[in-house]
């Protein structure tokens, strides 16, 4: 593969755009909504020179604004080519959509018949409300006192794409080479649905005729204690919209069948059904990626005036949107048919649409979900791996939100979730996300082993593709 670099890309700037211009009324709920909190103060080691250098890469790439609506790919691209270009890595820039640019870096192995390694890490980040954030969230500043390092993507998932960049950098100046090769991705759009992404690259020739991927790593998240957390599987989102129409009426009269009472009977009927879910979570019989989530996510209805609604007038339509998150062992039909006749029935006046719906099957009709027993044997070498790093893995479980390992499960391929931060709060998506250098140091060590693992790995995998051919 040629070193080659993309043309010119966007610059932009903005990052405080929330999008929340609204005519009606607008609520929103922060799906994934975890406490900032955190407790102790931990005085930081001081890192030696070596380790400064691979924190500051860190910082330099968090501080490359890639947040939606106006993500800075271009820079993002041309930080992670330099890494390459300082590994003496294979790199390509993939065009697959103008402005979004898909970094691809190989480092090839001895053997290259054996099924390859995918290390993937999506580049943009979610928005940032910046004046709720204790420090700019594009500065990536690194408290003295904790060693923590605050930045939108410290988490989600930046840290990832540069850990496997600096374990491979420890890796090569060990003398390692690897047996199989390892191929990075580093995509955009996976806060948008991945689909000028990860999606493209799962369909692109160079993905199916060329890199021969046996085993894809993405990410997890954070773990409050000391085990990692590992995913082999997660939630199919399905964002629902239902809609009542009904007379309109003065606001005085009390009649039967308005839009917003048949909505409101909806969505009494939906958060039931939530309670329901969260109830076994509560419980602890179920896992949070194991039961259906619901959550409003808008509501809108009503006459707009210049001063706000026009108050004596019952209106003739209403809406509501959800998102819905559905597990790979849950029986969708049964789902669809609840919402067809209980959440927005007929008989209430009510139509449904779907904005997203993705299929909980793979195209054999299989739970899209990645086998955890002997029959992948990538499994036990992570495990085996993470151990030897002197880390801890707990249970695999399904990711209750969506990744891009999804558009390479639903093609058969065995995809791992795993980002290794441990005793760290989950706060993707949240005000003051961070990352502690020392955690992120660790999950150096903890790629660097897996890496060489995977990378060594000459046995049998579940597709028969491996050949000893050494
Ligand atoms: C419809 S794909 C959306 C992907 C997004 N991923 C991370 O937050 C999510 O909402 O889970
Ligand atoms: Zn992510
Ligand atoms: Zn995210």
């Amino acid at each position: 593969m040629a070193v080659e670099m993309s043309s010119k890309g966007t610059s932009s700037t903005s990052t405080d755009r929330l999008g929340f211009l609204n005519f009606y009324f607008c609520c929103f709920l922060s799906l994934i909504s975890s406490s900032s909190s955190s407790s102790s103060l931990v005085v930081a080691a001081s890192p030696s020179p070596s380790q400064q250098l691979i924190i500051s890469r860190f910082q330099q790439y968090l501080q490359i604004n890639t947040a939606h609506p106006n993500p800075n790919y271009q820079e993002a691209a041309d930080f992670i080519l330099s890494q390459a270009k300082s590994l003496s890595l294979e790199s390509q820039t993939l065009d697959f959509v103008n402005g979004k640019p898909l970094v691809l870096l190989k480092w090839p192995g001895k053997n290259p018949h054996l099924p390859s390694i995918l290390l993937n890490s999506h580049t943009d980040v979610v928005p940032a409300e910046h004046h709720k954030w204790s420090h700019p969230p594009f500065d990536a500043h690194l408290d003295d006192h904790d060693g923590r390092i605050y930045a939108r993507g410290s988490q989600d998932m930046k840290c990832v794409g540069l850990q496997y960049l600096e374990a491979i950098r420890k890796l090569k100046s060990s003398g390692f080479e690897p047996t199989r090769t390892v191929y990075l991705s580093f995509v955009p759009d996976e806060e948008i649905g991945g689909h000028d992404g990860a999606e493209k690259l799962a369909d692109s020739d160079i993905f199916n005729k060329k890199m021969n991927v046996g085993i894809v790593l993405d990410e997890g998240l954070a773990s409050p204690n000391q085990n990692y957390r590992v995913f082999y599987g997660e939630r199919s989102p399905w964002w629902l919209v239902i809609k009542a129409s009904g007379a309109p009426g003065h606001g005085s009269k009390l009649y039967d069948n308005s839009a917003l009472e048949n909505l409101l009977k909806s969505i009494e009927i939906i958060r039931r059904f939530r309670a329901s879910q969260f109830d076994l979570v509560k419980a602890g019989v179920k896992a949070e990626g194991e039961v259906v989530s619901v959550n409003t996510v808008f509501l809108k209805a009503g006459t707009p005036s210049p001063t706000g609604f026009i108050m004596n007038l019952q209106p003739s339509e209403a809406e509501a949107g959800f998102d819905i998150r559905v597990p790979p062992t849950a029986d969708p039909a049964s789902l669809e048919r609840r919402i067809a006749e209980e959440w927005a029935p007929v008989s209430r006046n009510m139509t449904f649409e779907f904005k997203q719906k993705a299929s909980v099957y793979d195209k054999f009709g299989k739970p899209i979900l990645s086998a955890t027993d002997s029959s992948n044997p990538w499994w036990a070498l992570l495990e085996g791996a993470v151990k030897k790093a002197n880390g801890k893995i707990g249970k695999p479980e399904i990711f209750p939100a969506a990744t891009d390992a999804r558009y390479f499960r639903e093609r058969g391929l065995p995809a791992i979730g795993f980002s290794p931060m441990a005793n760290t709060p989950i706060l993707l998506h949240d005000h003051n996300e961070f990352l502690s250098k020392d955690e992120y140091l660790k999950g150096i060590d903890i790629y660097e082993s897996i890496i060489s693992a995977y990378a060594s790995y000459i046995g049998d995998t579940k597709d028969g593709a491996s050949r000893e051919e050494l």
